[in-house]
């Protein structure tokens, strides 16, 4: 089943056609991969899965993306869409303040107050990003004190509480050294049995590792896209061969 349906998706900044006609399906339960040189493309398509565009001033979309059978743009109300889509940024951005209440922030804003049922999605969400049983002693610490890796796995974790069917991610290890990398590739493979990702990354070898479809951009244009292991390796189209075997990109 399609989680997301993309059809003829155009996006355009003033004059910079940025997005061309772009016709995409994301499946559920599956971690897709959107990959292509700098520039490509690959944000603007993720961010317009949650409507993040929406706030970028002189932006203009055609075209349709259908969340589970709605279109995102017509029929479905923003706020409501980005708690079921969620977005985890390139760099880690906890907010100021513990790590209990950065798990808990979303939930409370939703006017959640009972202590019992945050504690309990605290401790779920946490567990379930992995970072439970580094934190559970530390939990009214602030969490600019944990490391770059645990600051990224918070975020996971605050995203996850609000229990989002798609989890949006771009370049979410760019900023990490290779074993909080490890961790968080680790991570997904647990979480796509919950949830629908949809993850850009600028390293194909992450792409590989971690991805169930692959969908190869080039200036604005999805070129190809597909099960990971036919795009990487059996492409079809000379562009994608060029950039999955490392001659440009
Ligand atoms: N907020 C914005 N305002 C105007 N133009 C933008 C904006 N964001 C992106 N663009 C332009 O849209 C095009 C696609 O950019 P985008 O960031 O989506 O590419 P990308 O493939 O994600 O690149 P990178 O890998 O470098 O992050 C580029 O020409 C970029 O300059």
């Amino acid at each position: 089943m399609n989680k997301l349906e993309v059809n003829n998706l155009n996006l355009f900044y003033g004059d910079n056609h940025a997005l061309k006609d772009i016709t995409l399906a994301i499946p559920a339960r599956q971690v897709t991969a959107l990959i292509g040189p700098s520039g490509c493309g690959k944000s603007t398509l993720l961010r317009t899965l949650n409507r993040m565009n929406d706030l970028v001033a002189g932006v203009k979309i055609d075209g349709d993306v259908m969340f589970e059978g709605s279109n995102i743009y017509r029929d479905v109300d923003v706020k409501q869409l980005r708690m079921r889509v969620g977005m985890v940024f390139q760099k880690p951005n906890p907010f100021p303040m513990s790590i209990y209440e950065n798990v808990a922030f979303g939930l409370k804003a939703q006017g959640i107050k009972d202590k019992q049922v945050l504690d309990s999605a605290v401790e779920e969400s946490l567990r379930s990003a992995a970072l439970w049983d580094e934190v559970k002693d530390r939990l009214n610490t602030p969490a600019f004190g944990l490391s770059g890796g645990q600051q990224q796995r918070l975020c996971i974790a605050r995203t996850i509480a609000m229990k989002p069917e798609v989890i949006l991610m771009d370049e979410p290890t760019s900023a990490l050294d290779p074993i909080a990398t490890h961790k968080i590739e680790g991570l997904m493979d647990e979480l796509r049995k919950q949830f629908t990702i949809v993850i850009v990354t600028h390293s194909m070898n992450q792409a590989k590792r971690i991805s169930d479809k692959t969908a190869f951009f080039w200036m604005g244009e999805l070129v190809e896209h597909g099960e990971t292991t036919q795009i990487f390796n059996h492409p079809l189209d000379q562009r994608t061969q060029g950039y999955v075997s490392g001659e440009f990109g």
